[in-house]
């Protein structure tokens, strides 16, 4: 059963818009002429299979990829090409959980999630606690500060990651595949999580997945990428009515 969204998104308020952008390395193509919208507010997914370029959509909205045509905008401002350095603003407000969750093995939880708070935003060790504490129980974890990498699951460590891609507040969270690899139930409690997360903080999501569970549990919008071209972009509801055949074959080769 899909969990519901208590936010409105805010089709008025664009985050980013991607207009017939293009990406390729060397000489292989990877998106064709992609047009999509993030709205304040939403959960959009992006559904595909491997190697369809969902990380390499996900990156260009940090400017960890630049596209090779096309352009980006970022509340209506062209972020196609910008320097390195003109990125920091938006990276201070999008946060971007990686697939493996980057977290650093040689530190504790609460060195993990006291690190952006110390290397962005320069915090006192005393200020730091209270909010390393708030993180944790927003993902529904507590008394693990102390722990190491190699003591927690593999669903434990998504949550301390999740909690570390919002420590910093963001507006805005990347997902890249937030539930591969995870059993069922773990894979259903990241589900809830992101929805909590746009129900009780406001934030913006847009999850790159393969997984149909994790897309009928959190999506609004849902955008289907095939070998790099968007073959859909609608509700879920309307995604029933789409006749891509792939897309299809997700739908009805799912039975979460
Ligand atoms: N830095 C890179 N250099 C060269 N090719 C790359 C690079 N990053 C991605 N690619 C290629 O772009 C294509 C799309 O990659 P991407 O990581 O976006 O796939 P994906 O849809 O996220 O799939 P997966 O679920 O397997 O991660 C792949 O063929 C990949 O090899």
């Amino acid at each position: 059963m899909a969990q519901a969204s208590t936010q409105p998104s805010d089709a008025s308020h664009v985050y980013y818009r991607f207009e017939n952008v293009s990406k390729s390395f060397g000489d292989k193509q990877v998106l064709k002429d992609m047009n999509l919208e993030v709205r304040r507010g939403e959960n959009l997914v992006i559904l595909g299979g491997s190697g369809s370029g969902k990380s390499v959509t996900l990156k260009m909205m940090i400017g960890l990829f630049c596209p090779g045509g096309g352009r980006i905008q970022f509340e209506g401002r062209d972020i196609t090409h910008l320097k390195e350095h003109e990125y920091y603003p938006i990276r201070k407000r999008v946060s971007y959980l990686f697939q493996g969750g980057a977290l650093f093995d040689s530190m504790n939880v609460f060195q993990n999630l006291a690190y952006p708070l110390i290397e962005h935003q320069k915090m006192k060790p005393r200020e730091i606690l209270p909010l390393v504490r708030e993180s944790l129980a927003m993902v529904e974890l507590e008394k693990i500060e102390h722990l190491y990498l190699s003591d927690l699951s593999g669903g434990m460590m998504k949550r301390v990651a999740l909690a570390r891609a919002i420590i910093n507040k963001p507006e805005i969270v990347l997902y890249d595949e937030p539930t591969t690899g995870l059993d069922p139930l773990t894979t259903r409690a990241i589900n809830r999580l992101i929805r909590k997360l746009q129900n009780e903080l406001a934030i913006t999501s847009v999850v790159v997945t393969h997984d149909m569970s994790t897309t009928r549990h959190v999506a609004d919008r849902l955008c289907f990428l095939d070998r790099g071209e968007l073959a859909f972009t609608g509700t879920l509801d309307q995604a029933q009515d789409a006749e891509h055949p792939t897309l299809r074959a997700y739908l009805e080769g799912d039975n979460s």
